[in-house]
């Protein structure tokens, strides 16, 4: 690029500064000094010559008087001329007149002018004129006023510190290199240049900035490479932008001009900074703060600043915007099961198949209007879309279903491949005139009706979703507080032997009982807890409370009984459960055997970190079930490699045997995978004595249902225990009744 041709060096008409006024009065009071000095020693040095003259021309005349008084009147005039010929007259011009003025003598001598005379009476008549020559003394006056003018003149202009004593001086001349070599030390470029614009030094600072050797800068006009569009002596700091190297190439600078005061005329200098480095940095900065790192989407700051003008824009045009909410579907199964790395680069596909998707006018087959997108991640799997320029919400119907299409291509992640589904909730602007955040709000209540609807669906906003999010947010609350009120019980189930019918454990089940309410059943809060945190402390209070009434049954005479817990994926990623488990266990006395914790599949499939942690719940002497089996990423080497004991099969596979003929495959297959795997089999959801019959006739250990028991408050779970054990231990019959 070449640089924009310097801009004309010239200074404004000016009225004259206060330094330029002192400077005006210091030349005349200095042209004053300097006059006055030889103008008093010149006219004392005039009149000491006159008195010379008029002395010497008294002691010729008293001569001349005394040779014409010795000689006679006819030697005379040869006598005084002879006289006037000597050399006490030279290069004076005597000439000596009778009484009678007649002219008797003259020397020879013809002084230079100027002259000047004086005459003397000759003692008894006539007279004696001595001229003389001025010009020798004039000349060394002026000789020696013009030097004491200059010398003044040049002392009045040096700059102050020129003026100090010569030791200052001599201090001042030794600090030159000094100086030289700090400016040379600077990082800024500095030019020095006069108000021709030209360039008369700089520092090699400067020559590196732009590029070039100093003899190629000095000389040069400085807005070859600097842009000067306050002008090159303009005083001040300002933004610029210069030019380095040849070709030039632009670069971002500050450019600090200053006046430097300087004997004879002023100079400038420009300290030039590099700012690439800083804005580059600024730059970083900016997107650090305003995009997502994974995805380079914008993030929630940026998002919430384009949601806000894309309602205005909305409301000035009168065209509908959408915001729509999207949340990948069992999108933790993913980073559970494959790792965060996984889950991150499916995270990256999703944002790049979200731009892909909405990229070009005819997203929603319309070329007539220009439409735009913004595409953001608001944190974890959530991302936000705003749609521009709508007709009508059926757009931002098609736009989320063509984005649901481009997630249903699998998604290669490493070795993996994985499909995505992602439940969408829109809200659209102004149908809902709701401010930015609540529209915000809107769309995420809209997005958990999808997914509650099933998954893969997409859910407008409307009035009964906002009640249903209060609701949540109410339930939320209250549930911050259940704990400290001892709002929580918990509800025995028990296990048994589905031969025998003998009681073999009992898993244990959260209730919350609300005053003046009915007990609520964990569907209604479990997942506001583990999305909440609250899990944790409840989870630790449940099994507590477990192993604490184990032992107390234990102590009123009651055998051993295992008791399960149900353990929620948060439990096992967030805090120490290893430390929980065996705390729980030395503080109730309950030995580890019977405790045995209920673990989902997908918990299985957390990874190194979980297998460990597994690993060593299983060293602590607990057993390990999995709960639901089938339902989930059924993995058979993920099974080998944790120490489980137990399979359970989901009571969804259970309900329809054995008429359904599917089901009754799934529940055989679950037995015949954990028979030779050599775990222990439980059934659970066992409600008919059919169900009961069959999986007892395929193998099935242990069974778990309304057949046996529904979920009972502890006090009732105890009596019909006691039931039991009396049952059992005086009727076998009555066992052999079961069907
Ligand atoms: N239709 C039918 N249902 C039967 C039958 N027998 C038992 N059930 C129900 O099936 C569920 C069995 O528990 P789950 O599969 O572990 O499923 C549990 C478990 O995953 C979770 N949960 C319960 N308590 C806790 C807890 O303390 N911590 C955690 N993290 N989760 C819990 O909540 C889920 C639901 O618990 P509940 O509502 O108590 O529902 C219980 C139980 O009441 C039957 O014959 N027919």
């Amino acid at each position: 690029m070449t640089p924009p041709p310097a801009p004309p060096a010239t200074t404004p008409p000016k009225r004259r500064t206060p330094a330029a006024r002192q400077r005006v009065a210091g030349l005349w009071a200095a042209a004053l000094l300097a006059l006055l000095p030889p103008a008093v020693l010149g006219g004392l040095g005039w009149r000491l010559l006159d008195q010379e003259l008029d002395a010497s021309a008294a002691a010729l005349a008293a001569d001349l008087a005394r040779l014409r008084s010795e000689v006679p009147a006819a030697d005379w005039p040869a006598l005084a001329r002879q006289r006037l010929a000597g050399d006490d007259v030279a290069g004076r011009l005597a000439s000596v007149a009778d009484t009678d003025g007649a002219l008797v003598a003259t020397s020879t001598a013809s002084p230079d002018w100027p002259t000047r005379s004086a005459a003397a009476a000759l003692h008894g008549g006539g007279a004696l004129v001595l001229t003389r020559s001025m010009r020798g003394p004039l000349a060394l006056g002026a000789l020696l006023w013009l030097s004491a003018a200059g010398a003044l003149l040049l002392w009045r202009r040096a700059p102050p510190a020129d003026r100090t004593a010569s030791g200052a001086a001599t201090r001042a001349d030794a600090a030159v290199p000094a100086l030289r070599t700090l400016i040379e030390s600077f990082h800024d470029g500095i030019l020095l240049y006069g108000d021709d614009g030209l360039v008369r030094d700089c520092n090699s600072a400067a020559s590196r900035l732009l590029g070039l050797p100093a003899e190629q800068i000095l000389g040069q006009p400085l807005a070859r490479w600097v842009d000067l569009a306050h002008g090159a002596t303009t005083v001040g700091k300002v933004e610029s932008q210069a030019h380095r190297g040849s070709p030039t190439r632009p670069f971002p600078c500050e450019l600090a001009i200053a006046r430097v005061p300087h004997p004879g005329h002023d100079l400038w200098s420009a300290t030039l900074r590099d700012l690439t480095e800083r804005n580059l940095a600024e730059r970083q900065l900016q997107q650090l703060a305003n995009f997502d790192p994974l995805t380079g989407l914008p993030n929630r700051a940026l998002f919430r600043d384009r949601l806000r003008l894309a309602i205005a824009r909305a409301g000035r045009s009168g065209q509908p915007m959408a915001l729509m909410f999207l949340d990948l579907d069992r999108f933790k199964n993913v980073n559970d099961s494959l790792g965060h790395d996984a889950g991150d680069r499916l995270l990256q596909q999703v944002a790049a198949r979200l731009g892909a998707a909405l990229r070009g006018s005819d997203t929603v087959g319309r070329s007539d209007l220009e439409q735009s997108f913004t595409v953001a991640r608001l944190g974890g799997d959530e991302f936000t879309i705003v749609a521009e320029s709508l007709r009508s919400a059926d757009d931002a119907l098609r736009i989320a279903e063509r984005i649901q299409q481009a997630l249903q291509q699998p998604v290669l992640v490493g070795k993996h491949e994985i499909v995505v589904s992602t439940s969408i909730g829109i809200t659209v602007y102004p149908d809902d005139p709701s401010p930015p955040d609540d529209l915000l709000r809107h769309a995420d209540q809209a997005m958990y009706r999808a997914k509650e609807l099933g998954r893969d669906q997409v859910q407008f906003y409307s009035v009964e979703l906002n009640e249903q999010a209060q609701r949540r947010l109410q339930l939320e609350g209250e549930l911050r507080h259940a704990l400290e009120r001892g709002e929580f019980e918990l509800a025995w189930q028990p296990k048994a032997d589905i031969q025998s019918g003998h009681i073999s454990g009992a898993e244990v089940l959260l209730r919350w009982q609300r005053a003046g309410q009915s007990v609520a059943t964990p569907d209604v809060f479990i997942r506001v807890l583990e999305e909440t945190g609250l899990i944790m402390p409840v989870g630790r209070w449940v099994l507590e409370q477990a192993a604490r009434q184990i032992v107390a049954w234990r102590r009123a005479g009651l055998p051993w009984l295992r008791v399960a817990v149900n353990l929620s994926a948060r439990q096992l990623r967030q805090g120490d459960l290893v430390r929980t488990v065996s705390e729980v266990l030395e503080t109730s006395g309950l030995p580890s055997a019977q405790l045995e914790l209920e673990l989902t599949e997908s918990m299985l499939m957390g990874g190194e970190q979980h297998q460990r942690l597994l690993h060593r719940l299983s060293a602590l002497g607990v057993q390990l079930a999995i709960d639901d089996f089938g339902t989930g990423w059924s993995s058979l080497s993920y099974l080998k490699r944790f120490n489980v004991d137990t399979l359970k099969i989901d009571r969804s596979f259970v309900r329809d045997t054995p008429h359904d003929p599917e089901d009754n495959a799934i529940a055989t297959a679950v037995i015949a995978l954990a028979r030779s795997l050599k775990l222990r089999v439980v059934a659970e959801g066992v409600e008919t004595p059919e169900q009961r019959r069959f999986l007892l006739d395929n193998g099935c250990d242990e069974f778990q249902g309304w057949l046996l028991s529904r979920p009972l408050s502890a006090r009732a779970f105890e009596a019909w225990w006691r039931q039991q054990l009396l049952l059992a231990s005086g009727a076998e019959v009555e066992h052999a009744t079961l069907p």
